[in-house]
């Protein structure tokens, strides 16, 4: 017996854990479990118990997660599995629907709340500490308004893998726990245009410290709830913000510096993989700076400023890749207006603006100084540099995975041997280019020479930088026609590409060369399929 096994706590099935429920106990909740439609004025949450579903399975389970939280995998159906869909309920548990409200699209929406999620209670790590576990499609809330509280396998399946594959890129992020397939049918028009169809559907059980969002302060502003939303600030800062101190005006003030700062991490990350969140309303922005909701997403693949994969955002493309920045900040705003009636002077929040700015400016920096393998020598070259790339990379059609990561072989490979450089960097092109014009392979070209100049000022060996890159630049990531593949797959019941890609995600800085073919660029006959290229907010 090694000395892990003989010290890891043994993992627990789920239907033994003792759940807390400080959202439910510290804050003000309507406790009826009426499911009715409607509005919930003066409450945090509904009491609410999921609807039970017809035949639970188990289709998909995070083991890494699932054994830092000292859970056991449960069997593909029974009491566990039940649980996770919302059939079974622990005597701990004490469900809740969150009520929140939201700008979406901009425009201020009111009350919107859980209307599929439900949090079902908090369970303890490890390491001692503290996650909410919250069903996603569980049935109807009071916040359900008119739709039908579930959830379809697509998204569903979408949601769980990209959730956990964020979290092996290092991007903060809400966690998935389990998928489970609920036998029932659910019925959705994919694309809203009149051709609704039964899919299945499915539940994924998410893992986070808290699932607050900007908007379960906004609806508190927008009702004038004054003594609730300081209730909730507090109850934030306390459970998530302790190192902040007792909660007090200037402790609000740090508060919203640090919501700022995280929110701009969280900014950088997304803009140095090429995630596009695709619905970045304020009731999607996790109070902790996580990415939360997974709906419709993608993955750059020629990098396009202007790409997004939501086709309900085609007129305005308001929530495009490189519109996330300014989006992040204009929801900030609005989180700052909620919290402004705990405070003396709004004017006092203006600073925490600028530590976004600023945060996201020196984040991205590092992260493409990283990503380019240089350390820092004189910044403003070095910004002219990046600003050059992005400028080439908008105006070709050239993947951005897969650039940046034949760049970590190809730029310190040139360092040990320059010859041929010319034709090892338009080979390197080629490789990544869906298509390209002479004169776009030509200011590409340009900007490589001028980056291997710069990479030849660099002191640690071409073998340290190479290393450095490949931890910086992923082999892997969830595009969009592999998770639709996945889908189409698991929906006659095949799991095998879900089960591949959950391994291959767990590891995308890895080589991995016997699945070469998941790192490929987006072959032709994906660039306009409806799935792999675009997706509505249907789910
Ligand atoms: N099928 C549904 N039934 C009930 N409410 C829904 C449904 N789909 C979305 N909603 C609600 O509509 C609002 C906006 O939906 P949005 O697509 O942002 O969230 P979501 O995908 O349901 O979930 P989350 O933000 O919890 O990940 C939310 O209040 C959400 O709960
Ligand atoms: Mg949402």
């Amino acid at each position: 017996m090694s000395i892990e096994t003989a010290t890891a706590p043994p993992l627990r099935p789920l239907e033994q854990v003792v759940f807390q429920n400080s959202f439910v106990e510290e804050m003000k909740g309507e406790a009826s479990m009426n499911k009715n439609p409607r509005q919930v004025p003066g409450y945090h949450y509904s009491r609410v118990d999921p609807t039970a579903v017809k035949d639970p399975h188990l289709l998909a389970w995070s083991a890494d997660l699932a054994n830092y939280l000292g859970l056991a995998r449960p069997p593909e159906r029974g009491a566990a599995v039940d649980m996770l869909a919302g059939n079974r309920v622990a005597e701990t548990m004490k469900p809740f629907a969150a009520r929140y409200g939201g700008h979406q699209f901009g425009n201020w929406a009111g009350q919107l709340g859980d209307g599929r999620a439900m949090s079902l209670g908090e369970l303890t790590a490890i390491d001692g500490s503290v996650w909410e576990i919250q069903l996603k499609g569980a049935g109807p809330t009071p916040y359900s308004r008119r739709a039908d509280g579930r959830a379809v396998l697509r998204s569903s399946l979408r949601e769980f893998l990209c959730s956990e594959a964020m979290h092996y890129l290092g991007v903060p992020t809400t966690r998935a726990l389990s998928l489970v397939g609920t036998g029932d049918e659910v019925v959705r028009d994919m694309f809203y245009n009149g051709n609704a169809r039964p899919e299945p559907g499915a539940i994924v059980a998410r893992v986070a410290p808290t699932f607050v969002r900007f908007g379960n302060f906004q609806i508190l502003l927008a009702t004038g709830e004054t003594e609730n939303l300081r209730a909730l600030a507090d109850y934030v800062i306390r459970h998530q913000f302790p190192e902040l101190g007792e909660p007090s005006p200037e402790v609000y003030v740090r508060w919203f510096e640090e919501i700022c700062r995280r929110t701009a991490v969280m900014i950088a990350h997304w803009q140095s993989v090429g995630f596009v969140h695709g619905v970045m309303n304020t009731d999607n922005m996790s109070i902790l700076g996580l990415t939360i909701d997974y709906g419709p997403y993608g993955w750059l693949e020629p990098y396009d400023l202007g790409w997004t994969p939501n086709t309900t955002d085609f007129g305005g493309r308001r929530y495009a890749f490189g519109q996330q920045p300014n989006v992040a900040l204009w929801n900030l705003m609005q989180l700052g207006q909620a919290l402004s009636p705990l405070l003396p002077d709004i004017k006092l929040l203006n600073p925490a603006l600028q530590v976004y700015a600023d945060t996201l400016a020196t984040t991205r920096h590092d992260m493409m100084l990283r990503k380019l393998g240089l350390t820092s020598l004189v910044p403003e070259d070095d910004k002219a540099l990046f600003t050059a790339l992005e400028q080439a990379l908008a105006e070709s059609e050239i993947d951005m995975t897969v650039f940046f990561r034949r760049l970590s072989h190809t730029g310190p490979a040139l360092l040990l041997d320059q010859g041929n450089e010319d034709t090892k960097l338009r080979e390197l092109l080629q490789t990544a280019a869906y298509s390209m014009a002479p004169d776009e392979e030509q200011d590409l070209l340009e900007w490589l020479h001028r980056y291997m100049q710069r990479l030849r000022q660099e002191k640690a060996t071409p073998e340290a930088i190479r290393e450095s890159m490949l931890r910086a630049n992923p082999k892997y990531v969830l595009r969009n026609y592999l998770a639709q593949q996945a889908i189409e797959a698991a929906e006659t019941g095949d799991l095998s590409l879900l089960n591949r890609l959950m391994e291959v995600l767990k590891t995308p800085f890895a080589e991995q060369p016997e699945h070469e073919d998941l790192a490929a660029k987006r072959p032709e006959w994906a660039r306009e399929k409806p799935g792999s290229a675009t997706l509505s907010c249907s789910s």
